[in-house]
C-alpha cells in the first residue's frame, strides 16, 4: 500500500536515513520502536509528505506521493504528529476542519462533512466538550480532539506519532483500544511510532526496530518478542510473561 523505496534523508550534511526500503501493508497496524533519536519520526515523515527524500522515492499505491495534489494526499492520508500546536478555535470547529480536503474553493460545508465531523467527535468522546477552546484543554481531551481530526479527515491511511506520549494509563488505553477499533471496524491502516513496548506487543500486527536510521528488523510482534534483537538495541534483557491472553514484557538494564 505504502512503499518506500531506497529512500535516503539526512538533515544536515550527514545521511540520516540511508536506503530505506520497506512497505506498510493495507489494513495493518504497524508500529514503529527503537531507541530515542534512532530516526523513527524522520520515518513517518517522510511516509507522510511532511519531509521528502533526498534519494529515492516513497509509493502509494504505486503512485510517487511528491506527484501527487495536496488535497488528494489528504484525502488518502492523515497524520498525527508529536506536540502539535492547539488551533485557535473550539472542539467542534478543530474537528470541522478535518474536512477540509473534501472542499472545493469557498465551498461551505455539507450535511454529510458535519455528519462525518459528529461521527468523529462520537467516537473519541469529545462531544461533550465539543464547545470548548481547544487551549483549555487538559493533554488527554487534546489528544482525542486531534485523534477526531483525523477520523473527520476519514482517509485509509494514518500516521500517528506517539499518540500515547503524556497520557495517563487509562487514556492510554482508551486511545489504543480506539486505534484498535479504527482498523477492526473501518478497516484503516495504521502506522504508529510508540515508546511502549508492552503496548506494542499488545495491538500491532506488524513492528519495525530501528536502530541509528537503519531498520533492524520487521515481523509480527510474536516473533519479534521471540527473536533476540530488540534487548540487543536496547540493552537489555527481556523476559516475555503472558496472562489473560495478553502478552508483557519485564525487561532488566544490562549494566
Ligand atoms: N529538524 C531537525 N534538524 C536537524 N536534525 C534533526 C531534526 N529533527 C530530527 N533531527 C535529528 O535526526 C535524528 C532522528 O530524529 P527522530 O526525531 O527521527 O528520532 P526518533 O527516533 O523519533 O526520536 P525520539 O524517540 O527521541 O522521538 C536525531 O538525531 C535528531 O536529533
Amino acid at each position: 500500500m505504502i512503499e518506500l523505496v531506497d529512500v535516503s534523508f539526512s538533515y544536515d550534511k550527514n545521511s540520516y536515513l540511508e536506503d530505506i526500503s520497506v512497505s506498510f501493508e493495507k489494513e495493518d497496524i504497524t508500529t514503529i520502536i527503537g531507541p530515542n533519536g534512532c530516526g523513527k519520526s524522520t520515518l513517518l515523515k517522510l511516509s507522510s509528505r511532511i519531509l521528502a527524500p533526498k534519494n529515492g522515492k516513497v509509493l502509494l499505491y504505486g503512485q510517487d506521493i511528491s506527484e501527487m495534489k495536496r488535497k488528494a494526499f489528504a484525502r488518502e492520508v492523515s497524520v498525527l504528529m508529536q506536540n502539535n500546536l492547539s488551533p485557535p478555535m473550539t472542539v467542534e470547529n478543530a474537528v470541522l476542519s478535518g474536512r477540509y480536503p473534501y472542499q472545493a474553493f469557498g465551498q461551505l460545508l455539507s450535511k454529510e462533512d458535519k455528519a462525518i465531523a459528529e461521527e468523529a467527535m462520537k467516537v473519541t468522546c469529545c462531544d461533550s466538550f465539543r464547545g470548548k477552546e481547544m487551549n483549555r484543554l487538559s493533554g488527554g481531551e487534546r489528544q482525542r480532539v486531534f485523534l477526531a481530526m483525523v477520523l473527520a479527515q476519514d482517509t485509509d491511511i494514518i500516521f500517528l506519532d506517539e499518540p500515547t506520549t503524556y497520557l495517563d494509563i487509562n487514556v492510554c488505553y482508551d486511545i489504543m483500544e480506539l486505534i484498535a477499533r479504527l482498523n477492526r471496524e473501518f478497516g484503516k491502516t495504521i502506522i504508529l511510532v510508540l515508546h511502549d513496548l508492552n503496548l506494542a506487543l499488545n495491538y500491532s500486527h506488524k513492528m519495525i526496530l530501528m536502530e541509528k536510521g537503519k531498520i533492524i528488523s520487521r515481523d509480527t510482534p510474536q516473533n519479534m518478542a521471540i527473536g533476540g534483537s530488540i534487548g540487543k538495541v536496547f540493552g537489555v534483557s527481556i523476559k516475555q510473561v503472558s496472562n489473560e491472553g495478553r502478552s508483557f514484557f519485564y525487561y532488566n538494564k544490562i549494566t
